[in-house]
C-alpha cells in the first residue's frame, strides 16, 4: 500500500495542466476493438486505470505502439478472442470500472462479448442492468453465472430497435452505442447519457464511419454500418482534475491557473464552485483562480434558503466532484448541503474530515450538511487512509490546507485517475512526498 506524507499549510503558486480525461479515456480505448484499422489517440493520460485496460487490451491481441507521451496507436486486426476464456481475463476484467465497455464492441463485431463483475470504486451497488438490458433488446442472448459474477452477450447480428434506458448511465450508453452502430437497421437511444466522454466518443466513432445523430442530447440515433474504419483522436483535459484544482487553490488560498481547460466541456462546474464564493475567471482557455486571501462566502438560494448541491446526469453536475465540493465547504463563510443522489456510499469519508476538526454532519448516506469554518480554525494533520479516487483526492486537499504533516495511505486509489499527482503538486510548491 502506497502513502503519501504531506506537510500542510503552504500556499501554493503557478500553472498546472489538466491530463487528459480518465473516464473518456476508458470509453475510447474500448472503442478501437470496432475496427480492424489502425486508430491513433493523443493526451491518454499515464494513469493506473487506462493503463491496466491498455494492457488488457494487448492480452487481446490489439497491436499496441506507443509514439511518444500520451499518444499511441492500436490495431485491432487480429484478436485472440481465447483469451476471454481464461482466468487471467477474469482477474484483469475486474481490475477496473472501464473494462465493462469491451463488451458492446466485441458483440457487435465479434457476435460474443464477456466481462466478470468489473472493480472500481466501492461507492454504491454500481449494477450493470442498463447496460444488458440495451444490448439485449439489440438482438443478444444473455447469461450470468452467479457463483464466478460473470456476465455474457452472443448474437449471430445485431438489429437496430428503439430503446428507452431506465437511467442514463455513462458506461451503459456508450456499451450499447458501441453495439448498436454495427448492427442491422436503426437504433434509438432515449435517455442517453450525454457526457463529454460520451460526446467524445460519438464523435470519434461517426470520424470512423459510424452514423450517430443527436450528439450531445438524450435521444441519440444510428443508422447501423457494416464496419468502422480508422481514426485519430485526441481527448479532453479532464474535466474531474479542473474541478479538483479549483478546489486545491480555494483552500489553500493559492493563487492557481489551470491551463487549457476546454470552457466549452466544462459545463455548470465553474458555476458550481462560483456558488460557494469561490472566484473562477476566464482567461483565454484557462482558469483562473485569484488567491482567496479573505476567504470565500457560500450563496443561499434566492429565498434566503441553504444551498444544496446535489449531483445529476449531464448536464446536471456530476457526482464525481462532490466529494471536492464538500471539502472545500469545510472551511467557507456559511453552510451548504451537499446530496449524493447517484451512490449511497460516497459520502462516509466526512468521519475522516471530522476527525480533522471539519464542522459536517452526515444526515444520511446520501446528505451532509457542511458548516465552514471560513478559516478561523484549521483543520488538524492525522493518518488517514483513501476509500475511493475523489475522496482520496479530497482527503489530500483537506491534508494541503491542515496545519502539520498529515499522512495518507491506499494512494493507489488515488494514482488510479491522477497523473503523477505528486511532482505536478510538488511543481506548484505542495510539500508532498510519496513514501
Ligand atoms: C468509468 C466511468 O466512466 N465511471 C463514471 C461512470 O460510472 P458508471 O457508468 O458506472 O455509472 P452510471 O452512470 O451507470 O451510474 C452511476 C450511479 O448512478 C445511478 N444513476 C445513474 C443515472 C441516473 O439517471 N440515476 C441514477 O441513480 C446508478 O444507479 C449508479 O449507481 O459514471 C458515473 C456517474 O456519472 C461516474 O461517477 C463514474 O466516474
Ligand atoms: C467513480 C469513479 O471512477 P470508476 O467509475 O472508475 O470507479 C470516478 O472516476 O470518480
Amino acid at each position: 500500500m502506497g502513502t503519501f506524507k504531506i506537510e500542510g499549510g503552504h500556499q501554493l503558486k503557478g500553472s498546472i495542466q489538466p491530463q487528459g480525461a480518465k473516464n473518456e479515456a476508458l470509453q475510447i480505448l474500448c472503442a478501437v476493438l470496432l475496427t480492424p484499422e489502425k486508430v491513433t489517440i493523443n493526451n491518454i493520460p499515464d494513469i493506473v486505470d487506462v493503463n491496466k485496460l491498455i494492457s488488457l487490451l494487448k492480452k487481446l491481441g490489439v497491436k499496441v505502439e506507443k509514439i511518444s507521451k500520451g499518444k499511441y496507436t492500436f490495431q485491432a486486426d487480429n484478436l485472440d478472442l481465447k483469451y476471454l476464456e481464461s482466468d487471467q481475463f477474469k482477474i484483469d476484467g475486474r481490475g477496473l470500472r472501464g473494462s465493462i465497455m469491451i463488451v458492446g464492441p466485441l458483440l457487435a463485431r465479434f457476435g460474443r462479448g464477456y466481462i466478470p463483475k468489473p472493480g472500481g470504486d466501492k461507492i454504491g451497488r454500481r449494477r450493470l442492468d442498463t447496460h444488458f438490458e440495451g444490448l439485449i433488446k439489440l438482438g443478444a442472448k444473455f447469461g450470468y453465472s452467479k457463483e464466478e459474477q460473470f456476465y455474457g452477450v452472443e448474437a449471430k447480428k445485431l438489429k437496430g430497435t428503439y430503446m428507452l434506458l431506465e437511467e442514463a448511465s455513462v458506461t451503459g450508453t456508450a456499451n450499447i452505442v458501441m453495439a448498436a452502430v454495427l448492427a442491422e437497421g436503426q437504433t434509438s437511444i432515449y435517455n442517453a447519457a450525454c457526457e463529454p466522454y460520451l460526446q467524445q466518443l460519438c464523435k470519434m466513432l461517426n470520424r470512423m464511419g459510424a452514423k450517430i445523430s443527436g450528439v450531445g442530447s438524450n435521444l441519440l440515433v444510428i443508422d447501423g454500418v457494416d464496419n468502422l474504419g480508422g481514426t485519430e483522436h485526441t481527448m479532453l483535459p479532464d474535466m474531474i482534475e479542473i474541478g479538483s484544482w479549483i478546489g486545491l487553490a480555494a483552500m489553500t488560498k493559492s493563487e492557481l491557473t489551470i491551463k487549457n481547460v476546454s470552457w466549452d466541456d466544462l459545463g455548470v462546474i465553474p458555476n458550481v464552485f462560483r456558488k460557494l464564493g469561490i472566484t473562477v475567471e476566464k482567461q483565454g482557455d484557462d482558469i483562473h483562480i485569484p488567491a482567496h486571501t479573505d476567504g470565500y462566502e457560500i450563496q443561499s438560494f434566492i429565498d434566503g434558503s441553504i444551498l444544496t448541491i446535489a449531483d445529476a446526469p449531464w448536464p446536471g453536475f456530476t457526482p464525481d466532484l462532490l466529494s471536492i465540493i464538500l471539502v472545500v465547504a469545510t472551511q467557507a463563510r456559511g453552510s451548504v448541503l451537499v446530496h449524493q443522489k447517484m451512490f449511497e456510499s460516497r459520502l462516509f469519508f466526512v468521519d475522516k474530515l471530522i476527525d480533522m476538526g471539519a464542522k459536517i454532519i452526515l444526515c444520511d448516506p446520501h446528505r451532509a450538511t457542511v458548516i465552514g469554518h471560513d478559516f478561523k480554525s484549521t483543520l488538524k494533520a492525522t493518518t488517514m487512509t483513501s476509500p475511493d479516487i475523489r475522496a482520496g483526492v479530497s482527503l489530500l486537499i483537506a491534508a494541503l490546507s491542515a496545519k502539520g504533516t498529515s499522512t495518507i495511505q491506499n494512494i493507489e486509489q488515488i494514482d488510479r485517475g491522477y497523473e503523477n499527482i505528486d511532482e505536478r503538486l510538488r511543481a506548484i510548491g505542495a510539500k508532498i512526498e510519496r513514501v
